[in-house]
């Protein structure tokens, strides 16, 4: 059977085919034990233990395939989502690509308000996004297709493809509207931030039309109940890895007259795990804690009086 027809009795998940969100989504797929073999230049991978196909495509439109029922699941940007203004569900934030997406003026300009950019011209790979906070800024009512707001603003907004941070330099704009994260691109082309339209991450985005989850055989059109408990596995195991990588596992030895101090500070997701130990005057503590938190709960444990603290990572979980 040839790679096309094989996909009518499978799940499509949509997938960044490069880009920022490349690596970290093919680790995500790793530890949800979405196991494919990706064939050199093809786009479609066949998952080998689960009825899914990967199908591999730029971020930006992921959202409309995903809105209009060509795939069931999704990973992209939210904005993305919001810039398409795709009709999807946001299922699961992923807890990477976080970045925001930002109005930047020449640094040594005499701009330092968005304000001041009414009337002039702006560039971005955003124009829906850009166009909208304008319009917002301007008082133009937003509720027209985007060609027709976009008429009746005072500001230009136009479209570039990439490397935007370049466009006030070769004089194509007064301002840009662009995705920042470390702030070097902006720094090195010379811009600073005057404003934040948006604060966005990758998510898992799933379809709202029934078609994304029918199937072309007949025998397989049977499994239909089966995409959808698919979809729900697969968006399980992936917040279970997302998850984990928000905590670590932290033991300790406690004395016991300490106890309640001490799960004051580590009080666990749910509650703690405490095990008695030989000598009865201490018990053992096992508890998950916020990765982000940790040096600081250790410094308190110790002030508390707990020893022996270990902290370990932890590569899945369930709720
Ligand atoms: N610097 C960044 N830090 C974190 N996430 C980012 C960053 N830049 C982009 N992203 C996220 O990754 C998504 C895809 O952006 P990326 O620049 O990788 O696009 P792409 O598909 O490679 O297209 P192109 O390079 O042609 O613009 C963005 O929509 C955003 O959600
Ligand atoms: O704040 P930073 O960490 O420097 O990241 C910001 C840059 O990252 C993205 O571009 P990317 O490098 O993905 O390439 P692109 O310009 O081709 O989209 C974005 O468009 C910025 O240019």
């Amino acid at each position: 059977m040839d790679l096309v027809n094989s996909l009518s009795d499978r799940l499509l998940f949509a997938v960044p085919k490069k880009g920022r969100l490349y690596e970290q989504c093919l680790s995500l797929l790793h530890g949800a034990d979405v196991q494919f073999r990706r064939h050199n230049r093809l786009d479609i991978a066949l998952s080998t233990n689960l009825q899914v196909a990967l199908v591999f495509l730029p971020a930006a439109d992921i959202p409309r395939f995903v809105a209009e029922g060509r795939v069931a699941l999704g990973i992209t940007g939210v904005d993305q989502v919001k810039e398409s203004e795709a009709e999807v569900e946001i299922a699961c934030p992923l807890n990477f690509g976080k970045c925001k997406l930002q109005v930047q003026v020449p640094k040594d300009g005499n701009i330092s308000e968005p304000k001041q950019l009414i009337g002039k011209s702006v560039v971005t790979s955003f124009t829906h996004l850009a166009t909208k906070y304008f319009a917002e800024l301007e008082g133009v009512p937003c509720d027209g297709p985007i060609y027709e707001v976009q008429e009746k603003l005072k500001t230009s907004i136009k479209y570039v493809g990439g490397s935007v941070e370049a466009a006030c330099a070769l004089g194509l704009a007064d301002g840009i509207v662009d995705l920042v994260e470390s702030g070097e691109t902006m720094k090195a082309a010379g811009l600073k931030a005057i404003a934040t339209v948006l604060d966005t991450e990758a998510a898992i985005i799933s379809s709202k039309k029934p078609e994304a989850f029918l199937v072309a055989s007949e025998e397989a059109a049977a499994n239909k109940e089966d995409h959808h408990d698919l979809v729900d596995l697969i968006i399980r195991r992936i917040r279970g890895v997302v998850d984990a990588q928000k905590y670590v596992l932290c033991t300790f030895n406690a004395p016991k007259k300490m106890l309640p101090d001490l799960l004051k500070v580590t009080p666990g997701r749910r509650a703690a795990t405490v095990s008695p130990l030989e000598d009865t005057d201490w018990v053992a503590v096992s508890s998950m804690v916020l990765k982000g938190d940790i040096a600081l709960k250790m410094d308190e444990l110790e002030r508390y009086g707990a020893s022996d603290i270990l902290v370990f990572n932890i590569s899945n979980s369930r709720n």
